[in-house]
């Protein structure tokens, strides 16, 4: 039924690989290597990526090649996602991604213990799987995902569980964009703490 993952984090699961544009939140804007690890069972109904739930699916790939395959762009900056990434140990890829000069970001609903060398830590807590108190002490941004209205109340309790730097995003889910985004642009003015974060690689139709 599962792959056998070692716990060293010397092989992972790969679901795909692409150079882009981050699309979301603080970085959003900037180029960098997306590496996307399957394997989820947080289980939001609203997810973009269902694809990448079922590990087994996806090859088991040694991170050495991950690196060799990180180092060929322009961009010394990856982000790594999923699925779910933080399932697996991530102390390994990320300690070579840093030998090799290469800024190490991820996208994390913080249900899973938290491994990993980090710049910088894109938390996306979920109702469905609460997040853990390391990743929350440990992110540089907290991204709310809006599907409706009683997410805002959920935002703000996330907001006081986190560190007192931490950049503040909210952005409405895909399929509620037009009756989200409304509310979200008045809970921004009124709150300015937080920001609003938009996904801008569906627009731009990039990956
Ligand atoms: C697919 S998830 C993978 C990483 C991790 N499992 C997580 O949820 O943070 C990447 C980002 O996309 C967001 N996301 C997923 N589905 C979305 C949707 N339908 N609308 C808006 N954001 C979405 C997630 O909240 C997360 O910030
Ligand atoms: N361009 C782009 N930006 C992103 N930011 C977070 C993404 C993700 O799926 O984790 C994502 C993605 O899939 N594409
Ligand atoms: S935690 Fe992330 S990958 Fe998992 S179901 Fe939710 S949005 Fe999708
Ligand atoms: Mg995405």
């Amino acid at each position: 039924m599962s792959h056998q993952v070692p716990e060293d984090g010397t092989l992972l699961p790969l679901m795909e690989e692409f150079y882009t544009i981050q699309g979301e939140g603080f970085h959003t804007g900037k180029a960098a290597y997306f590496i996307r690890l399957g394997g989820c069972d947080v289980g939001c109904h609203w997810c973009d990526v269902k694809e990448s739930w079922d590990a087994t699916l996806h090859p088991l790939t040694t991170a050495d090649q991950i690196i060799e395959n990180a180092k060929k762009y322009p961009a010394k900056t990856v982000v790594i996602t999923g699925g779910e990434p933080l399932i697996y140990n991530l102390d390994y890829l990320t300690k070579g991604l840093h030998e090799a000069g290469i800024q190490t970001f991820i996208e994390t609903s913080g249900a899973y213990p938290l491994s990993g060398e980090w710049d910088w830590i894109c938390l996306s807590p979920k109702k469905f799987k609460a997040p853990r108190k390391d990743v929350l002490e440990a992110a540089g941004e907290l991204k709310v995902i809006v599907f409706n209205k009683s997410d805002f109340e959920w935002a703000e309790e996330h907001s006081k569980l986190v560190n007192s730097n931490c950049k503040l995003y909210l952005q409405p889910e895909w399929s509620k964009y037009s009756e989200m985004t409304p509310l979200i642009i008045d809970h921004v003015k009124d709150n300015p703490k937080w920001n609003i974060s938009l996904q801008t690689h569906k627009y731009l139709n990039i990956p």
